[in-house]
């Protein structure tokens, strides 16, 4: 079974292992670009070499492994034997089994998912406890024994203070998250959990895993993880790198949408219409109502020869292209590749000998007649010929009736820009542009893509999304009630209609890993307020400290919790409305404290998806007034906490805040 000295001495084989798998590497990376077949492979593999050797030598001296299975003699599989398990796999010496088995592995799932009831062939496992890359100890449960118990050095890593960017969490995945991790790669899952229960550690893994599962097909298709804002991106996306895998793509939908700058803004009543999934249709409907009825026949000359295609017969290929649903530039295309064969046929018909310069040069030859009937279209002259305005006018073109005259002079210009060069585009353009984009040629799919914060896309947005998982699956992680967004989902059902994965199943997690139960108490009393259909949660944490104080001058207030904050290790979050937060970081440094390190002032509106080990919430009426669902934005607020939430108030808290039971906060 391996006393802590066995184990020790293990960790050593694992350190030679190591050293031999960067040796092996070193020398492939040489091999590896001389014989590979053709220059492409050559250099996928040197690349994939390189990075491998790379990673191993710059490997952080992390433990080699955190957990150890112990096969009972009953295991069909895997009888009597054992493996230890870590975050990659450790090959053995002279080709033997390896030393350590990547957790990801079929073999590690048992690690996971066994249970005194249900021990899967497991007589033990074994958790071990890490002080940097020294073996402190293990705990067993002997799960043949039926022996099964609250884990210390679970419970250790759960609660451990926060610093620095998030960690991956493969030591201590939850059989419920586990679930979700391995779930199959043609299944789309939508997750909806409250905060803290793991959703965005949930969808990084299972990127991570499905890499592994299908790394030919995901490599060559691409992973995509799509998340808020940056700062968000900035606190998870050092996750996958540290599980081994550098090739996923994690970006916002605004920079992946990005095609041109943006540099206006929108009003709310605009933006409610630019989002929402009618535009596709108004869009659709101007795209195509380019195309118009041909009333011209196609002539061309050729030498003394003119070659002609009858006006009929050109409105009989249009009308051909339009109805096989092609995007339209390739709808484009095929009717010059019609129009270009119909010469063709006359020509030969005359005995002319149709090359390929002759041919390319008649498909020249006709784009003028091609203009006239099907021109070519950008997106921004697209949606600059609806916003263009004034809006009666528009409502009349192709499309008008989609949107109310209201909602026509909400989007329209008010002063429309001379020429669609001029034209200044908002975030919600972007969103518009890319659906026309779309519909003039589809977009690089991917083969998985892992949205997190869905409940706050927008209906354009989702569609945006859709189309690139069309081919592919998608996880979707949220939670209904933090929706901040003015369109912000009520159901999921209807969001993974919206997605393209209708039979997306929803499944809920229900089990808080970063907030303390006295926290997700009164965050809770929020939810009723919050109009959100939720299950309701509860927390692993037994720990944590929450505190209401009502203050007089509210950055003294905030001072004081900051200067007491400082004495506890771990991240320290001022969360205030945007307004708020310049002043409150003025008060901050004024009173002698340092704001940048291991203290962040974050408005409200980007504090989605972070956590601070301390946080401080700065005048919630303020955050629960400052826009339309500013209670759900006050509730994301007040559960960003992992060890200790300060309320400091000067007016009096909302009402919708209660004590557990319904009694209204008493302040003092
Ligand atoms: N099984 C686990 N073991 C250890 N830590 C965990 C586990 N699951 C989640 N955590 C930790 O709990 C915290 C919250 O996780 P995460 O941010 O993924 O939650 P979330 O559901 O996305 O939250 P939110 O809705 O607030 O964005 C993180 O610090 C994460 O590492």
């Amino acid at each position: 079974m391996g006393t802590l000295d066995d184990e020790r001495a293990y960790v050593e084989r694992c350190a030679a292992g190591l050293r031999r798998m960067l040796d092996g590497a070193r020398d492939n990376v040489i091999v590896g670009e001389t014989v590979a077949g053709d220059r492409y492979s050559a250099e996928r593999l040197g690349r994939h070499l390189k990075s491998l050797a790379k990673e191993l030598s710059e490997e952080p001296d992390g433990p080699p492994f955190f957990g150890r299975l112990d096969f009972g003699h009953g295991s069909a599989e895997h009888g009597g034997r054992a493996y230890h398990i870590g975050r990659r796999h450790i090959t053995g010496e002279h080709g033997g089994p390896p030393v350590v088995i990547d957790w990801r592995a079929p073999v590690s799932r048992a690690f996971y998912r066994a249970s005194a009831r249900d021990p899967q062939g497991v007589a033990l496992r074994r958790r071990f406890g890490w002080s940097g890359t020294t073996l402190t100890g293990f705990e067993d449960e002997r799960l043949d024994r039926g022996e099964e118990g609250e884990s210390r050095i679970l419970a250790a890593e759960i609660e451990r203070p926060r610093v620095g960017p998030m960690r991956d969490i493969v030591a201590t995945i939850q059989p419920e998250q586990d679930d979700l991790v391995r779930a199959e790669l043609d299944t789309s899952i939508c997750v909806q959990g409250a905060p803290g229960t793991g959703k965005t550690a949930v969808g990084l893994h299972r990127a991570a895993y499905l890499l592994y599962a299908h790394r030919r097909r995901l490599e060559r298709a691409g992973v995509l993880v799509l998340g808020p804002n940056r700062t968000f991106l900035g606190y998870v996306s050092a996750v996958l790198p540290t599980l081994g895998e550098m090739d996923v793509e994690q970006t916002t939908l605004e920079r992946l949408l990005t095609t041109v700058p943006v540099t206006a803004a929108d009003g709310e009543a605009a933006a409610v219409v630019k989002h929402d999934a009618r535009m596709a249709e108004v869009l659709r409907l101007a795209l195509y109502g380019r195309i118009v009825k041909p009333v011209e026949p196609v002539v061309v000359a050729d030498g003394s020869a003119r070659w002609r295609v009858r006006e009929d017969e050109l409105r009989r290929i249009v009308d051909g292209a339009r109805r096989a649903s092609l995007p339209y530039g390739v709808g484009r295309e095929r009717v010059r590749a019609q129009v270009v064969a119909s010469i063709t046929r006359q020509a030969e018909a005359r005995g002319r000998t149709a090359n390929a310069a002759w041919t390319r040069a008649v498909a020249r030859a006709v784009t003028p007649s091609l203009d006239a009937v099907w021109p070519a279209a950008k997106p921004e002259e697209v949606l600059y010929e609806v916003l263009r305005g004034p809006a009666a006018e528009v409502a009349r073109a192709p499309g008008g009736s989609v949107l109310t005259e209201a909602e026509w002079a909400a989007i329209t210009w008010p002063r429309p820009p001379r020429s669609v060069r001029s034209a200044r585009w908002t975030a919600a353009d972007l969103v518009l542009l890319d659906e026309v984009a779309a519909m003039i040629e589809r977009p690089r799919g991917y083969g998985h893509v892992i949205v997190d914060e869905a409940q706050d896309l927008s209906p354009m947005e989702c569609r945006a999304v859709a189309r690139r998982a069309e081919h592919g699956s998608l996880t979707v992680l949220g939670d209904l009630a933090q929706g901040t967004t003015p369109w912000a989902a009520t159901s999921w059902q209807d969001r993974m209609a919206l997605l393209g994965k209708p039979d997306g199943r929803v499944i809920a997690l229900t089990t808080g890993f970063r907030v303390p139960g006295a926290v997700v108490e009164l965050a809770n009393t929020l939810l009723a307020a919050l109009g959100a259909d939720v299950p309701a949660t509860r927390s692993y944490r037994a720990d944590g400290r929450l505190r209401l104080t009502r203050v007089t001058d509210l950055g003294e207030g905030v001072a004081a919790a900051v200067r007491e904050a400082y004495a506890y290790e771990g991240s320290i979050g001022v969360i205030a409305t945007d307004a708020a937060v310049e002043p409150l970081t003025s008060a901050i440094s004024n009173h002698g404290l340092d704001v940048g390190g291991r203290l962040s002032v974050v408005p409200a509106s980007a504090a989605k998806g972070l956590e601070y080990d301390h946080v401080i919430v700065a005048e919630p009426a303020a955050i629960a007034g400052a826009e339309r669902r500013g209670l759900n934005r006050l509730y994301v607020a007040l559960t960003r906490a992992v060890s200790r939430l300060d309320v400091v108030h000067a007016r009096p808290l909302p009402p919708q805040l209660t004590r557990p039971g319904g009694r209204p906060v008493d302040a003092r």
